[in-house]
Parts: C-alpha cells; structure tokens; sequence
C-alpha cells in the first residue's frame, strides 16, 4: 500500500436515506500539506471531512492514513486514531463553557490519562502561544468568538496531532478576527509539521492553504478551474 502521501480518499461514496452525499469522492493529502477543501453549500465537504477524518464510515471505498486503512477499522480503533493522531475545529460550539481556557486545552490530553501535572504543563504554553495566557483562567463561556476560536485551536494542536482538520474555523468570525485566527493555526501548522484539511466557504480563508480542491455533487475536484464546467 502506498505511503506517499499522509492522508486518502479513494472513490469514496456516503450516502445519508436518498441523499448521496459523496459519489466517488478522491483527494490526496500529502505530508505537511495544508489543504484547503472548497465547493457550494450542500456539495459534500463536511462529509468528506468527517470521512477522511474517520467519524463517518464511507458506506463505499477506502480512507487510507499513512498507510493504513482507516475505514474497515473498528469503531474503538477509529476513536482511539482521532484521539492520538487527529485534531479538530469547527466552526461553533467545541468548548466546554464551564471550565476554564486552560482546562478545556488540557482536557484531551487528561482524557488520553495524561498525568495532570503534565497534561497542563503542556497546555499552558499553547495559551501563551496563541495570545491568550491572560485569559487561562476565564470561563471559555466568556471569551469572545475570537478568544474561543483560540483556545478551541490550542486544544486541537496540545497533543501534537498529525492532522489537523478545520471545517469552517472562521466561518463565525469577523475578518480580521478570522485573519488572526487563520494566521495561528497555519503558523503553528507549519512549525509542527501538522498536515492540515481545511474546508471552507471562503476564498481568503482557502488563500492560506497550499492547494485547494473543489467539492462539487460529492465528487472532488483537483483544480478550481476544471470545477466550472
Ligand atoms: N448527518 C446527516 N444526515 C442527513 N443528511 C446529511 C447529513 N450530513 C450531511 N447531509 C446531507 O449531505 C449533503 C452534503 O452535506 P455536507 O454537510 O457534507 O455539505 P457541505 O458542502 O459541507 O455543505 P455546507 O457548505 O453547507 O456546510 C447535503 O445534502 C446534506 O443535507
């Protein structure tokens, strides 16, 4: 099997009742890339996301990660795959509002029964790293979409994933709250070799990826321009 690139689609169909949310969908994802996954509303995006991500099981073809496939593995393994080797930030609502900006970022890594002294030994850095240790003791359910968006991209990247996958990270976001934000996650994307998925609307927000792809009736399309026709 080959292992050229870290992350692949392969003719990879999901279909939720009658609708045929992805119809043969392909994409690779190679290491370190940054990759951002573009199409009109309803097209088939997050759905490729969720798949490639291992949420979803394709009902048809392969999801392969660096090597393996992802897709025939047990639902046990699939958790424990986006727990170690995975990050995620969605658009909304990834917060725990009760705990604090620094609890939520160290919550995946006391999940995965990091010892807690350490789990937020390494948290804390991240807060700093994102301009927020000012806030690591406020509630996340006070910190403004921005302030939120940070901490949700800080416990997305404290545990050193391999792949990042961001659907819609600034979708709830002003521009330049978003540009901020965009800027964050592809700096530290890039410094930590982190592989990223990025799907979004926007074409400023896809401008920071080194590809993109056009998702279009569930097939996806390698370049925007053979998307026109
Ligand atoms: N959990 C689900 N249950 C039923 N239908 C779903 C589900 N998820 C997606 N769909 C349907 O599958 C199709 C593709 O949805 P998907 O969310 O992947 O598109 P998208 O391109 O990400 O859209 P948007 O840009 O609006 O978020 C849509 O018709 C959608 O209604």
């Amino acid at each position: 099997m080959s292992t050229e690139f870290l992350l692949e689609a392969r003719d990879v169909h999901r279909a939720f009742g009658a609708t045929r949310a992805l119809r043969g969908a392909s994409v690779e994802v190679a290491r370190s890339e940054i990759l951002a996954v573009m199409g009109p509303s309803g097209s088939g995006k997050s759905t490729l996301l969720h798949c490639l991500a291992g949420i979803y099981r394709p009902d048809q073809e392969e999801i392969i990660f660096d090597g393996t496939r992802v897709d025939t593995l047990s639902e046990a393994k699939r958790t424990e795959l986006r727990r170690d080797a995975f990050g995620f930030v969605f658009q909304f609502g990834q917060l725990v509002p009760e705990l604090t900006a620094l609890d939520n970022v160290a919550l995946p890594l006391l999940l995965a029964k990091t010892p807690r002294k350490q789990a937020y030994a390494q948290a804390a850095p991240w807060l700093e790293r994102l301009g927020l240790d000012d806030h690591a003791t406020h509630r996340s359910g006070e910190l403004s979409g921005g302030q939120a968006q940070r901490v949700a991209l800080a416990r997305a990247l404290v545990h050193r994933p391999r792949v990042l996958f961001a659907d819609e990270p600034t979708g709830a976001l002003d521009t330049l709250t978003g540009e901020n934000v965009m800027n964050l996650l592809v700096n530290a994307a890039r410094e930590e070799g982190i592989t990223v998925v990025l799907v979004t609307h926007d074409a400023r927000v896809a401008a920071y990826a080194d590809r993109e792809i056009v998702v279009r009736d569930g097939r996806a399309l390698t370049t925007p321009s053979s998307a026109v026709a």
